[in-house]
């Protein structure tokens, strides 16, 4: 088996601890590739190579449109590759082929979106209030931006902040999780082929607690851009503290969705779970707390639980498969003592509830589509991000009573309402204090609207043309057109 390595400074390189690391198929335990495990030096090496690519190559000053040219290149390449990637994304990830070509597909779709961008930004003249000068402010790039992404949207979350990065003009240093790091290493094989200038991007295959903590604390990174839980986001904002590091921190979610008594029944059931059950639950904005007028309480429940238990387990690779394993047997652990946890609340396991008894299920790490009814917003189940294919419902008699419990929580990520009453919806939207909010809808999001946690979601806003603010500094040059002594001291 070939052995994927790091890239530094242009070139495929060993790590210096010539450690190697097994990537696993979730669906089997299948080792499916052997990576070059990096540690703290290799990152302090790539940094440096990021660094005197920033400050003494021509990458920052390169016209914007010849930056947007390559964006736009590397964009063709993954459009070719496509299909390769989408089967690597399913390899190491065990999502369904259907979700990851649906995920290349909005991965085009964001370095397309930042190639265009890369040109059209114009500055701004502001009106001096001082005679005889003028004042306007320009965008420059930050820096060296260190880049860490988790494991459940691979690719799709690196893609949200390589393309901006490279269109603003920085160099970076990507860490990608390090369970799931294939479609980042081949996407990094674009870019070169694409013809992005050595040392511009740069990527370091490790742990979170070795090449992560080096990025985060590293002095000669300028930005330090994160997604992730929460405790690991905290972690990284200490560490950014080092030297003030610009942040931007995409953390979890524990999402509300409340359906209204006149919401369409079908439609509503449809999407409560289509906002939860894809690549098993493992989303952060999956819409995992329902929350539902009483008096269609029973009637939901009911024709929720039918449906769910049709949903078929199985391999992404077959097409009849709707829903793919858990990420990893410790994730797995994890699930099961959220819902045990949930139980010995007073929670009620309406279905799922376990692992599946199908033999063919038993060497990947499947937990079954689970409803727990009987909820209240105190417990672990409603309260904690589970990252499961798990939803708790909860029931509300008025609305403001709905909006008070989608609002009890300390993530601030997306949610979502339920209802034919457009004011109503209007009302409640407006109140909750979430980053994305829908309205008969559920999880969309796309290139040009910015996403981003409330509270403690996160700290700023990728994609839109928030995400590529993110990349750049803001800068004021006031020009005094006739200088002469002001003589205050004289
Ligand atoms: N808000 C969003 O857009 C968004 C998108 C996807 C995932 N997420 C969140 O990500 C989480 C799941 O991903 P995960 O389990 O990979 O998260 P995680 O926090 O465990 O790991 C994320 C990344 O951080 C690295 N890391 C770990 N410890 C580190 C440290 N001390 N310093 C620096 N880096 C470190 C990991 O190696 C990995 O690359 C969920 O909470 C999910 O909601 C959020
Ligand atoms: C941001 N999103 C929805 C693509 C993936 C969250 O885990």
């Amino acid at each position: 088996m070939d052995k994927k390595k790091l890239f530094i400074n242009g070139e495929w390189i060993e790590s210096n601890t010539e450690r190697t690391r097994n990537i696993f198929n979730p669906y089997n335990q299948e080792i499916i590739s052997l990576v070059s495990e990096g540690d703290k030096s290799d990152a302090r090496a790539a940094v440096a190579a990021a660094r005197k690519a920033f400050d003494e190559g021509d990458w920052a000053a390169t016209p914007a449109i010849e930056r947007g040219k390559i964006v736009h290149k590397i964009t063709d390449l993954i459009e070719r590759d496509r299909e390769e990637l989408a089967e690597l994304e399913s390899l190491d990830t065990g999502k369904t082929v259907e979700e990851s070509r649906w995920d290349m597909g909005d991965i085009a779709g964001v370095f397309r979106y930042f190639a265009e961008m890369a040109d059209k930004d114009d500055g701004a003249i502001i009106e001096s209030p001082i005679p005889n000068s003028t004042s306007r402010v320009v965008h420059e790039p930050v820096g060296v931006c260190g880049q860490i992404t988790p494991w459940n949207y691979p690719l799709l979350q690196a893609s949200w902040k390589l393309a901006p990065a490279l269109a603003a003009g920085n160099t970076l240093v990507m860490k990608p999780s390090e369970i799931t790091p294939l479609t980042s290493i081949k996407v990094f094989e674009l870019m070169e082929e694409a013809g992005v200038p050595a040392g511009v991007v740069n990527l370091v295959l490790g742990p979170g607690n070795t090449v992560g903590a080096e990025l985060s604390e590293n002095d000669d990174v300028d930005l330090i851009s994160f997604t992730g839980g929460i405790k690991t986001g905290k972690r990284i904002m200490q560490a950014a503290s080092s030297n003030v590091k610009n942040l931007a921190l995409e953390l979890g979610g524990k999402n509300p969705n409340i359906i209204f008594a006149d919401a369409e029944l079908e439609t509503a059931v449809d999407q409560a779970m289509n906002a939860v059950f894809f690549h098993a639950g493992q989303i952060c904005s999956a819409g995992t707390r329902l929350i539902i007028e009483e008096s269609i309480h029973d009637d939901f429940v009911e024709a929720l639980v039918e449906q769910v238990k049709k949903i078929k387990l199985g391999n992404g690779f077959e097409a009849s498969t709707q829903m793919g394993p858990l990420i990893s047997g410790d994730h797995l652990n994890k699930v099961i003592q959220y819902v045990e946890n949930g139980k010995k609340e007073g929670a009620i396991v309406a279905v799922g509830g376990g692992r599946p008894e199908d033999p063919e299920l038993q060497n990947g790490f499947f937990y079954l589509p689970t409803v727990l009814t009987d909820c209240t917003t105190d417990m672990s189940v409603v309260q904690d991000e589970g990252f499961g294919p798990v939803i708790t419902v909860e029931k509300f008699t008025t609305e403001e009573e709905a909006i008070r419990l989608a609002n009890d929580s300390i993530y601030g990520l997306s949610g979502g309402v339920f209802t034919n009453d457009i004011a109503k919806a209007e009302r409640c939207v407006a109140k909750m204090r979430m980053g994305t909010v829908w309205i008969n809808d559920v999880n969309l999001y796309f290139p040009q609207a910015p996403w981003g946690g409330y509270k403690q979601s996160g700290i700023g806003r990728e994609l839109g043309k928030t995400g590529l603010e993110e990349y750049q500094e803001i800068k004021h040059i006031y020009r005094n057109l006739k200088p002469k002594p002001l003589k205050w001291f004289n």
